[in-house]
């Protein structure tokens, strides 16, 4: 298993936001965490990423456990996050932008950079290259050289997945991908997310537009009142009453 989250409890002083949660995720998995408003979705994220430490409970991560490390940390192992506010470099080129994602595999660079060495240009050239890939890869290569201020937001949406990819995550955490967007710009979202998956990215994709999870995700968990009330595929969780009851049905 890529991801375990193993009988995770969160305490916000008197309120219970998580109940003993437990669910998993293969590597190339989609996993969807849908329910209503406060069910405690957002919570999962930030215990995953290390913004928040549980109450109880542990999250293992390629087999090794990961509770309670720091953010910084957490990212370098591989498990990238996005926010539901867009964090993008609006002066920055969309090229530059997906640029900034190869950080986290610079280890030599800025040694290089000082004493001038030849490497540096090299690494460099080949860095922009991937780059080009990457955005050629995700249908973003004619955008490639516009300031990130000129797209609009479902476009700017996907620079920052695709600087994420960049960073070669194993896993990425998306916290509501299709807020804000409209009905023309989520299915765009959709295709994109498609690709995502067939590079074998593995997501945990929390969002309330449903239509988006059916669609994109191997697996859904459902959450309500910080439990998990139902987890499989699409077309069961859709269909079962319980999820109807709480979430679907309203
Ligand atoms: N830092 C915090 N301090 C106190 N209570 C919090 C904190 N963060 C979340 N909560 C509470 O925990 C519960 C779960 O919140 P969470 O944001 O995880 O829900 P969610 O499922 O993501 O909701 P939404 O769909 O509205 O984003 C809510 O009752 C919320 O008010």
């Amino acid at each position: 298993m890529l991801l375990q989250v193993k009988d995770l409890t969160k305490k916000f002083r008197g309120l219970m936001a998580l109940r003993g949660v437990n669910f998993s995720l293969a590597k190339g998995e989609v996993l969807g965490l849908i329910g209503p408003n406060g069910a405690g979705k957002t919570t999962v994220i930030n215990i995953i990423s290390g913004f928040l430490k549980p109450t109880e409970g542990k999250i293992f991560f390629q087999g090794r456990e990961i509770t309670g490390f720091p953010p910084e940390k957490i990212a370098r192992l591989g498990i990238l996050r996005t926010f539901q506010h867009v964090q993008i470099f609006r002066e920055l080129t969309v090229l530059e932008n997906v640029l900034l994602g190869f950080t986290r595999h610079l280890k030599r660079r800025l040694w290089h950079d000082l004493l001038g060495l030849p490497l540096a240009r090299r690494e460099e050239k080949e860095i922009r290259e991937k780059a080009q890939e990457i955005l050629a890869l995700l249908g973003l290569a004619d955008i490639a050289s516009m300031p990130a201020y000129e797209l609009p937001y479902g476009k700017q949406r996907q620079v920052v997945l695709a600087r994420a990819v960049a960073s070669r995550p194993e896993l990425l955490l998306l916290d509501e991908p299709a807020a804000g967007l409209s009905s023309s710009e989520t299915k765009e979202l959709l295709l994109f997310l498609k690709k995502l998956k067939d590079m074998g990215l593995a997501m945990l994709i929390v969002d309330h537009d449903v239509e988006l999870i059916w669609e994109i995700c191997d697996r859904v968990a459902v959450l309500a009142f910080g439990e998990v009330i139902a987890c499989g595929a699409p077309s069961q969780v859709r269909q079962d009453p319980k999820v109807v009851e709480v979430y679907l049905g309203s």
